[in-house]
């Protein structure tokens, strides 16, 4: 049995990777949600929880991760944000072997990666699509949501590779800055396109 194509899925905050990722879902393709994992350890009776709370106090309480205490105290500086990661990716990559082995009969499959570039996970996938959309319409999502600030949104760019890198080491680009009925078209083509490369 061959190995499915491991096609790796990033994009900046706002970009679209999410709704993208579903996207493929629902054209049959499964989808590995690394932030979805991360919520979900966090959240309520979560397994992260205690290693959490020992290194952060007070920033779980009885629904999990208070994320916005926790983002309080990580955004902003590096060294608590790499004691963080230290707990959580790890945790990640163990339930992605999991996915890997429940999936290994699929032709393809997503792994939808916020930081992909930036944590070397590149490396491990076949191809790479990044999501992206102008920086205006960016933006305007982000800044769209509730407990965003300007400062937390320019944070956060910081943190992540800029656009237009991703945009230049993608395999494929998706762009979101269209209609969501055009996105999904590009997605049915680039699924049938690395179909007939297999
Ligand atoms: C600090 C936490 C609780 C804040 O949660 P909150 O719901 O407020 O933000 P959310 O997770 O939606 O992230 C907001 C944006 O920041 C980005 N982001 C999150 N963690 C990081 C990070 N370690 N480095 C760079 N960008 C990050 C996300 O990709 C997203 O674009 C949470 O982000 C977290 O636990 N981060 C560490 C784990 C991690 O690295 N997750 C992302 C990849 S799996
Ligand atoms: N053509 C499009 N493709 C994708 N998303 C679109 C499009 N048009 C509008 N949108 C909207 O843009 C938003 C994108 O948000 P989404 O949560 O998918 O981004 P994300 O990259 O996963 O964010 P984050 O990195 O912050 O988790 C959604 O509300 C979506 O409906």
């Amino acid at each position: 049995m061959t190995k499915p194509l491991i096609i790796g899925l990033t994009g900046s905050i706002g970009m679209g990777k999410s709704t993208v990722a579903e996207m493929f879902e629902r054209h049959g393709v499964p989808v590995f949600d690394a932030d979805k994992e991360v919520r979900s350890m966090q959240g309520s009776g979560g397994e992260l929880l205690e290693a959490i709370e020992a290194a952060f106090p007070r920033s779980t309480g009885p629904k999990g991760v208070k994320r916005d205490t926790l983002g309080q105290l990580v955004f902003g500086d590096p060294d608590a944000l790499s004691r963080l990661e230290a707990i959580v990716h790890p945790a990640v990559a163990a339930k992605r072997i999991e996915f890997m082995i429940e999936h290994g009969g699929a032709p393809m499959v997503v792994f939808d990666i916020p930081l992909l570039f930036e944590k070397g996970g590149h490396e491990s996938v076949d191809t790479i699509v990044v999501v992206s959309a102008p920086a205006e319409i960016q933006r305007k999502r982000v800044l769209g949501r509730e407990g965003m600030t300007l400062e937390k949104f320019a944070h956060i760019l910081s943190l992540q590779t800029p656009d237009i890198e991703k945009r230049e080491r993608a395999d494929h680009v998706i762009d979101t800055g269209v209609t969501l009925a055009e996105t999904e078209a590009a997605v049915t083509d680039l699924i049938a396109q690395l179909s007939a490369e297999r």
